[in-house]
């Protein structure tokens, strides 16, 4: 009788899947205790059903893995490149880094994504905001102050992957946006009662109609399984406050009840959007050529701002704006859509 409570004791310590070696973690999404190694092949393969359940890639696609050098991209990075091997998925991959040009934190970032160009045989390109704007983020902070100093480095990032992207001839971009980062976004969409992203913003392929498909494999995956090996690299100018508190909400949750992240996302997955709400109409920068829903992109309006010396130019939420209007001088008509980063 005590031998086999003792035996059951035993089995009850051993990991869930192999049922040989000590559980070294708790699986938030299924609650089963697992070692290390099983928990490798079951994080691995499930991407892997993700990407194939998805139809996320085609044979011989060239694709571009966002590569910020933090821990969801370089992790990214090597999942990607390992199953394309294991699998034979066909895929041309490549590193694409935006350097924002922000000292003591992309420089030391950008580090490992060199690193991770050697360890995975993975060419790098590199794109510049200096380049691509004229400004980097250090001087935009120190021209603007760190208020509102997100919204410049979001918008301008989408537009410098999509330009990377364009220059390595890609067929689509991989970015390591995961399950909490969506979940926060769907929350803060709500938030702010943005219809059109909040539509969006759970859809694991996006930008089918724009210059590049933007694909999130990690959309199902915890941060928490992500961050196990890698540590967190955060900006020295991340002052979003309200993103912030959305994250950490979302960490109580988790705490609480682990299935609320996905549940967050199945919840907006199934918004059925009313067919009265207005979206936005997709069309081209008149200046930069480059998709908009307003005759200026966001990225060239704050630019704008940057060289007349009026930052604040763009800053807020300026929904429709003036489609129709003369847009030549007046800095109100010249504002267009919200931060960029509550899109992926
Ligand atoms: N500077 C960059 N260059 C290339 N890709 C980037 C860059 N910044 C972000 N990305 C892409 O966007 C994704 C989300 O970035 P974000 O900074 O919002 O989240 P994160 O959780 O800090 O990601 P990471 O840990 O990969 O930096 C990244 O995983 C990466 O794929």
């Amino acid at each position: 009788m005590d031998g086999t409570h003792g035996g059951e004791k035993t089995k009850s310590r051993l990991c869930s899947i192999c049922n040989q070696r000590r559980p070294a973690l708790k699986r938030p999404k299924t609650l089963q205790q697992i070692c290390r190694e099983c928990f490798y092949v079951v994080f691995e393969e499930e991407i892997h059903s993700v990407i194939v359940n998805n139809k996320l890639f085609k044979p011989g696609e060239r694709i571009a893995i966002g590569a910020s050098g933090g821990k969801d991209s370089t992790v990214l990075a090597y999942v990607m490149s390992e199953l394309n091997r294991r699998h034979n998925y066909g895929l041309d991959l490549f590193l694409l880094s935006v350097d924002e040009g922000i000292t003591g934190y992309r420089d030391d970032s950008l580090e490992t994504v060199k690193r991770n160009e050697i360890q995975y045989g993975l060419p790098l390109k590199v794109v510049s905001y200096k380049d691509l704007y004229g400004w980097t983020m250090d001087e935009i902070v120190k021209m603007i102050g760190l208020k509102n100093n997100c919204t410049f480095c979001g918008v301008f990032r989408r537009q410098a992957l999509d330009r990377g992207a364009a220059l390595l001839k890609v067929d689509k971009l991989v970015t390591g946006h995961n399950a909490d980062d969506i979940a926060e976004t769907v929350l803060l969409n709500i938030l702010r009662g943005d219809i059109a992203r909040l539509s969006r913003c759970t859809s694991i392929i996006t930008g089918e109609d724009g210059p590049i498909p933007r694909c999130k494999p990690f959309k199902y995956t915890y941060e928490k399984e992500i961050k196990l090996d890698y540590f967190s690299t955060e900006c020295i100018y991340s002052p979003n406050a309200y993103r912030g508190f959305a994250r950490e909400f979302i960490k109580d949750l988790e705490r609480i009840r682990p299935r609320a992240i996905l549940d967050i996302i199945k919840s907006g997955e199934d918004f059925r959007i009313a067919t009265s709400t207005k979206m936005p109409e997709q069309g081209t920068c008149q200046r930069c050529g480059y998709i908009s829903s307003q005759k200026w992109c966001k990225a060239c309006v704050l630019l704008e701002g940057l060289n007349r010396g009026l930052p604040k130019l763009g800053i807020g939420r300026t929904r429709g704006v003036n489609r129709n209007d003369d847009q030549h001088n007046d800095a109100k008509n010249i504002q267009s859509k919200p931060c960029g980063s509550l899109d992926f």
